[in-house]
């Protein structure tokens, strides 16, 4: 169990990042969802010890990761938003290094830890090609690898599925799911299916505060009844727009179909929807904007 009391991290030049932010995070996949500019980076950053909140605490199990951050290394695997340098070594040169970083110290144990992470990634194929070459789904892949040397507990995957294609995203979350259940997995992302196809429970996190934790079927039970869609061309968006507060907008075959939020019927044409967990994100951020409007963007 991941624990964060009461974190705030304020930076130098006076930006508020995260607010009071308190959170249990339990074994499985946990989503962390929010918009871009919302603190997740900041968040991640702090648990994986890279920066230390302004106040407040994190404790993982019993260690405190403010405290005592080597512990906590020893534990962890990261997989930055931006993983920065792809060197010219190849995949499996540069995760035996890395597994020499980590203090796999036996040359045997690295064959296998190096081995066994490149099938399961599967870049087993390509694993004397360099990583400067690799594509964007196999940059990801390779990440994870990484991220799961030395089996740690605790995994942070920050924006992982950003700017990959369809079935990149596939492999990639498939993969994901297959990390386990005895390890706490934080994926943060603003990919709402992300945490809908993957993590039995999320938070949303917007100018820098919870401002929802739960199960995504729960959340999505809680507004049932109270989203409403109707199809309308899209010249009349604008009109609707004054009238009602649209959470989302999707294009179906040429038409745009718009869902709002109320607690009875709003009498203009619309008809009651099964909402999804999209219509409770874009709510939670509707309702943040009335709040903070600069931060909520
Ligand atoms: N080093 C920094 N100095 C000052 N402000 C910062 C710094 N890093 C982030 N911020 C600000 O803190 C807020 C939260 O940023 P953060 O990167 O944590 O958000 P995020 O949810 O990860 O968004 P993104 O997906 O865009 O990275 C933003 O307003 C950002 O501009």
């Amino acid at each position: 169990m991941l624990e964060l009391n009461a974190v705030t991290h304020i930076y130098p030049n006076g930006t508020r990042a995260l607010d009071d932010v308190t959170l249990s995070i339990p074994k499985g996949m946990y989503g962390l969802l929010g918009p871009n500019g919302a603190g997740k980076s900041t968040l991640m950053r702090s648990v994986a010890t890279l920066q230390t909140p302004t106040s407040g605490t994190i404790r993982f199990g019993d260690i405190d990761i403010i405290a005592n951050p080597e512990k906590l290394r020893e534990r962890l695997g990261y997989l930055p938003q931006d993983f920065g340098v792809y060197p010219r070594v190849s995949a499996y040169d540069m995760l035996d290094h890395m597994a020499v970083l980590k203090g796999i110290a036996s040359a045997r144990e690295r064959k296998e830890t190096v081995e066994t992470l490149l099938n399961q990634v599967n870049l087993w194929a390509v694993r004397k090609k360099a990583i400067a070459g690799f594509s964007g789904g196999m940059r990801q892949r390779f990440g994870i690898a990484q991220a799961l040397i030395g089996n740690p507990e605790l995994i942070i995957v920050d924006e992982p599925t950003a700017g990959l294609d369809p079935e990149e995203r596939n492999r990639f979350l498939n993969l994901l799911a297959e990390i386990g259940e005895n390890v706490v997995v934080i994926l943060s992302t603003h990919i709402v299916d992300d945490v809908a196809d993957l993590c039995p429970r999320m938070a949303v996190l917007a100018a820098g505060k919870i401002q929802l934790e739960g199960a995504p079927l729960d959340l999505i039970a809680q507004a049932r009844g109270n989203v409403w869609a109707k199809t309308i061309d899209r010249a009349e968006l604008d009109e609707y727009r004054g009238r009602h507060e649209i959470i989302s907008t999707r294009l179906f075959g040429g038409r745009t179909i718009i869902h709002i939020l109320s607690d009875s019927d709003p009498e203009d044409g619309f008809t009651p929807t099964e909402g999804g967990l999209e219509d409770v994100y874009f709510s939670t951020l509707a309702r943040t904007r009335r709040v903070a409007p600069s931060l909520a963007a």
